[in-house]
């Protein structure tokens, strides 16, 4: 059964006197930390020893510790650092730090679903995941409103995680949207499936064999960047905003009967097939072990494959362009 709490399921009063390590002042940890701050709440930060975030966190008024002492002072531990360190930090910094009726926190299941990360049993383990990137965390924060967020119990020592779960939800502002009950596995599942096979891999695939195509068909790169990738958030918006009745509703009606005709001949039962492919991956660990024996190898494959990609004629094209005339603000 669905469960969806709102910001009249949450009391923020749960986590007065509480205070909260964002370890971690990137993407999520400068949006969470500065939402959690302007909710009234105790929030120090955690970065590694020559953090070039120090003074960003502090222009913020915010106080920076080392990982290892902010975890020290902390009564809640949020890990807002890359999934592919989270593993050693916690090793090296958290764990001992952690005292009991703590609770550890994270905003993607990576390490505990895949084992990377084992608490004691004497906290509470939970996940607060915001479904945006950070830096629209904060712009809607901001802005009044909220980006949706997931909630996991993963361990529940206290018999308060879910409300401390909830209340944190409401800190970052995600109870604004709403915040969906949910599992550390079907989260880390679904999230690393929708990256990979949709959101950032599917999507960059389809843009970049678009480009190509015209290009190689002999016409402008920058005609086919238009059409391939600058066009596409304009009908992500219309989906974003009201799904496919709304985005078809906005397009001419050519444009939807190309759509509903020659979307399934490129989406056919071999990609349906490499979906799922994509998936069984993710399910039994071999994804979460390639990533990891990557990074512990020094990303030979990310690094090639990105600079690939920054290489591009697609990203030349671009950059071009977005100097050349002034849409992007
Ligand atoms: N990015 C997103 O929008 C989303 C991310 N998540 C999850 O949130 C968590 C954080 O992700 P994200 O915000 O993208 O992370 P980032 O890559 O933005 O984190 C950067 C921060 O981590 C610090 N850091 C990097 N390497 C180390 C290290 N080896 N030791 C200690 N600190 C380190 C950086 O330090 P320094 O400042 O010194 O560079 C910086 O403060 C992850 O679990 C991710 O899956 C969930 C939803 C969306
Ligand atoms: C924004 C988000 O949730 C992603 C794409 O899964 C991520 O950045 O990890």
């Amino acid at each position: 059964m669905l469960e969806i709490y709102y910001d009249k399921d949450a009391n923020l009063d749960l986590l007065s006197g509480k205070t909260i390590a964002i370890i971690g002042y990137g993407s999520q940890g400068h949006a969470q930390a500065q939402n959690l701050k302007e909710s009234g709440l105790d929030v120090i930060i955690g970065l590694k020893e020559g953090s070039k975030s120090k003074t960003t966190a502090e222009d913020f008024g915010f106080e920076v510790y080392n990982t290892a002492e902010a975890a020290a002072r902390a009564d809640i531990v949020q890990l807002l650092i890359p999934d592919e360190v989270q593993s050693a930090v916690y090793k090296n910094d958290i764990e001992k730090n952690l005292v009991e009726g703590n609770a550890l926190v994270f905003s993607h299941g990576f390490n505990i679903h895949f084992g990377q990360i084992v608490p004691p049993e004497n906290v509470d383990v939970f996940m607060v995941a915001p479904k945006s990137p950070g830096h629209l965390v904060r712009r809607m924060y901001e802005e009044g409103r909220g980006v949706p967020g997931l909630l996991a119990i993963e361990q529940d020592y206290t018999g308060k995680a879910k409300e401390v779960g909830l209340a944190y939800a409401k800190g970052i502002g995600c109870t604004r949207a709403g915040v969906i009950k949910t599992t550390f596995k079907e989260e880390t599942e679904t999230d690393l499936f929708g990256e990979q096979a949709v959101l950032c891999g599917g999507t960059t695939a389809l843009v970049k064999a678009g480009f190509e195509t015209l290009v190689e068909a002999g016409y402008q790169p920058e005609i086919a960047y238009f059409e391939c990738l600058h066009e596409l958030k304009l009908i992500v918006d219309l989906l974003y905003e009201g799904g496919l009745g709304n985005m078809r509703y906005s397009v001419s009606d050519t444009a939807q009967y190309g759509d509903i005709t020659v979307g399934p001949r490129l989406i056919n039962d071999n990609v349906k097939a490499e979906m799922k492919s994509v998936l069984e991956d993710i399910q039994n660990g071999k994804f979460a072990r390639d990533w990891i024996l990557e990074n512990r190898a020094n990303r030979p494959l990310f690094n090639a494959l990105t600079k690939k990609d920054e290489d591009s004629l697609l990203e030349k094209v671009g950059k071009k362009l977005r100097g050349m005339m002034s849409w992007i603000k």
